[in-house]
């Protein structure tokens, strides 16, 4: 069986999880039982139980070395073998990973998303179509305010913080860059009716054959 792994990259709040949930949800009720999944890369953020919350709160989460990409790579290579994995799951309002792990199973179509994915070269090669979502900074700043206030448990003061003192500028270093190892880069994110419709086309026809 051939499997196809779908990185959907782009800035911190630009749509990427929109965008994805929105294919998955349009399709998985159309395809075979288990034939769509979603990965994200947050998920792999390391495990920093061991230190104390003030100083977790100081870690640079926009850049590389926060995230055990490693893992991420060999639970791929594992999925795209055809075996289940368990993704670690995360708590942002804790800096943290939770005890918890979900089970994903080897879908015939995984779509991961995440800010770093096509910035590592190793995880690249992971990757059978690379979307970058293509949203103007200001207006990711205006979304993340909100979502992390409502969603993560997040005080105004500290998104402006984080923004600039990391945020900001990892995106210029690592994130930006990468969008040039993408395959499409698609405007308007998690709203783009034309840019989802041609990803959903994709899939089912790789799935017909
Ligand atoms: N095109 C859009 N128009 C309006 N709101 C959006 C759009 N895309 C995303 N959002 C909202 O912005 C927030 C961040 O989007 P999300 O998809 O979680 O971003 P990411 O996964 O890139 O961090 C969410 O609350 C989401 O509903
Ligand atoms: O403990 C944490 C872990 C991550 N972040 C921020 O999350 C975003 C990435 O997630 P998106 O869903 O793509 O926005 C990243 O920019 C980190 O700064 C955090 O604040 N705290």
């Amino acid at each position: 069986m051939t499997r196809t792994i779908i990185a959907i990259a782009g800035a911190s709040a630009s749509g990427k999880s929109l965008f994805s949930q929105t294919i998955y949800n349009e399709l998985v009720n159309e395809l075979e039982p288990g034939a769509i999944a979603v990965i994200e890369e947050d998920a792999y953020y390391k495990d920093q139980s061991h230190l104390p919350f003030d100083h977790r709160t100081q870690t640079n989460y926009d850049h590389p070395d926060a995230f055990e990409h490693e893992l991420m790579c060999k639970h791929l290579t594992q999925l795209r073998n055809g075996e289940e994995v368990e993704v670690p799951t995360y708590d942002y309002a804790q800096h943290t990973r939770s005890d918890k792990t979900r089970t994903v199973m080897p879908a015939e179509i995984l779509i991961v998303e995440g800010i770093l994915l096509l910035s590592d070269k190793a995880l690249r090669k992971e990757f059978d179509i690379k979307v970058f979502i293509d949203t103007p900074l200001d207006i990711c700043l205006m979304r993340r305010m909100q979502r992390d206030m409502e969603q993560r448990g997040r005080t105004l003061q500290s998104v402006v913080e984080q923004y600039q003192a990391t945020v900001r500028p990892m995106f210029y270093q690592f994130i930006e860059p990468s969008k040039h190892n993408a395959d499409l880069v698609v405007t308007r994110g998690g709203m783009n009716r034309v840019a989802i419709d041609i990803i959903k086309s994709k899939i089912k026809y790789l799935l017909q054959k």
